[in-house]
């Protein structure tokens, strides 16, 4: 326990904050902590109050009491509303330059929304994307800060410290202003399910394709793992698929039920990218398959009753591995491609001015994303800041290149055998459409023009025309 004013405090001492808190104590700085339901703040005291210096708080007043002005106060509380709610009883009690952090999870809009309303009142208010579930929290996460550049300063310094370092640079630097650090945070959780639907369906065709046990696939990622396609998920997709289930003596992967939860992130990824105008077709899938897992009505009515392909398809094993590794590596690539793209869009629309390099180089470490091609992300970046897409830069471009035909044979095979690959076929088809030198785009403005005078442009001319498709069919300038 502390007696000197506390330097930060953290309220919300769920797996998040508690591990943040600690973080902080660890690396030296004072800390104040505070939890609705007193149990956490006791249980952190009691366990881990020999790290560092800490002071308990038994309420929000008490815990703005024990702060240094100005006060620096971290939010890690359930996102929505119970952030709103701590929010409006926090701020009567600040004074004017106070800085308030939400560092959970939050709809960037709402972000933008409540940096107004504390504005407003004198204080700062900074939307911190926080990454690496509890481990990342404790050792050094991926921190991914928005809001003025005066608040990020008086930050800086520890966040900067308490998180993950890759080849001695920190995993945390300045997103943005205003919601620019939740969106990067949100996009963020977009490719994470993006990659976790791709290796979910890696893993079933080995499965049902190949007939592989869950102990063989895990190592065939083990063996992945060493490759290109290094990567945190990676690595504890092998360590999940060897867990063997206690009480069945089988693997645990079958005794969990086939329904992926979500909180909201990948779902939220997807709905701001239509507004955008982005494709985000492997994310979208990713949620959307979440969706199906879980509609549980649907599939029973459908399942073991709606036919499948009548034979069996047969592969050799060796070259299907290797088919799958590079369908995942190039459809992961998509993925990235699509988030940087509606990152870059968000950007230019709110005027955040966003370093896009910088956002690979800070998931390099601590966060769930992490994996090792995002040095090669930051390299492209830095080859031209401008990129119109990752897919183009020569390094991605060859790599694509390289897997295409495997990437290609394994949508073929997964159509063929009736296993569900909606990550990698809507992956492949973004590549195919992003590369088409013309698009059936063309039939589409055509019936849009017919049925209801929408007009159309021309390869030809400048201008914007139309058909009189129920008279003399000819075009007149629109
Ligand atoms: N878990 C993870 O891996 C990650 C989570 N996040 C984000 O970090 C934040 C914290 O996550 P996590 O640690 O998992 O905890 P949870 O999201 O499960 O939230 C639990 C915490 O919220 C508090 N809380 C809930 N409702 C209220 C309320 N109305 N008023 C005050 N406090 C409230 C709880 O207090 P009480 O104990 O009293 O119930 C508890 O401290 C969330 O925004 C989450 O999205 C971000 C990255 C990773
Ligand atoms: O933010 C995170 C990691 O970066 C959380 O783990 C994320 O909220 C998990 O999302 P979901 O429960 O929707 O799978």
């Amino acid at each position: 326990m502390s007696s000197a004013p506390a330097q930060i405090a953290v309220t919300g001492l769920a797996v998040m904050g508690r591990n943040l808190a600690r973080n902080l104590a660890r690396n030296g700085f004072r800390v104040a902590v505070h939890n609705r339901s007193q149990g956490r703040t006791d249980a952190l005291i009691e366990e881990f109050g020999h790290e560092g210096e800490f002071t308990a708080a038994a309420d929000l007043p008490a815990l703005v009491e024990s702060l240094e002005t100005p006060r620096k106060i971290i939010i890690m509380v359930k996102a929505g509303e119970p952030t709103d709610a701590v929010i409006d009883e926090l701020v009567p009690l600040l004074d004017e330059g106070d800085i308030v952090v939400d560092a959970g999870n939050a709809h960037f809009a709402d972000t933008r929304r409540r940096e107004d309303a504390l504005k407003a009142k004198g204080l700062h208010f900074v939307g911190a994307g926080v990454s690496g579930g509890e481990e990342g929290a404790l050792n050094g996460p991926s921190i991914m800060p928005g809001g003025s550049t005066f608040a990020y300063a008086a930050l800086e310094p520890m966040l900067t410290k308490i998180a993950a370092h890759v080849n001695g640079e920190s995993c945390c630097v300045h997103v943005g202003p205003d919601g620019a650090g939740h969106f990067v945070k949100m996009l963020h959780n977009g490719i994470e399910y993006a990659d976790m639907q791709l290796i979910a369906e890696a893993y079933d065709l080995l499965r049902h394709v190949l007939g592989l046990s869950a102990p063989e696939i895990a190592d065939v990622f083990r063996d992945w793992n060493s490759g290109d396609l290094e990567s945190f998920l990676i690595e504890i997709t092998a360590e999940v698929l060897s867990q063997v289930d206690e009480s069945t003596g089988g693997p645990f992967v079958d005794v969990v039920l086939d329904q992926a939860e979500q909180k909201g992130t990948g779902r939220w990824t997807v709905q701001v990218a239509l507004d955008l105008g982005i494709p985000v077709s492997g994310m979208a899938e990713a949620v959307f398959a979440r969706s199906l897992s879980g509609d549980v009505v649907r599939r029973e009515a459908a399942a073991g009753v709606l036919p499948g392909p009548a034979g069996k398809v047969s592969v050799d094993r060796d070259a299907f591995i290797e088919d799958v590794r590079h369908a995942l590596y190039s459809s992961k690539l998509v993925a990235y491609a699509q988030g940087f793209d509606a990152i870059r869009a968000a950007s230019e629309q709110y005027g955040w001015n966003i370093d896009l390099g910088a956002m690979a180089t800070i998931w390099r470490g601590g966060c769930i994303i992490r994996a090792r091609f995002l040095d090669r992300i930051k390299e492209a970046y830095d080859r031209d800041a401008n990129l119109p897409s990752l897919l183009v830069d020569d390094y991605f471009k060859e790599a694509v290149a390289n897997g295409q035909e495997a990437w290609r044979r394994v949508v073929g095979v997964a159509a063929a055998a009736g296993v569900p690959a909606p990550g990698f076929s809507a992956s492949l088809s973004y590549y195919d459409g992003l590369r088409a030198e013309r698009l059936p785009a063309a039939l589409i403005q055509g019936l849009r023009d017919l049925f209801g005078a929408h007009t159309y442009h021309r390869v030809d001319r400048e201008g914007a025309f139309h058909l009189d498709w129920s008279g003399d069919r000819k075009e007149h300038d629109a």
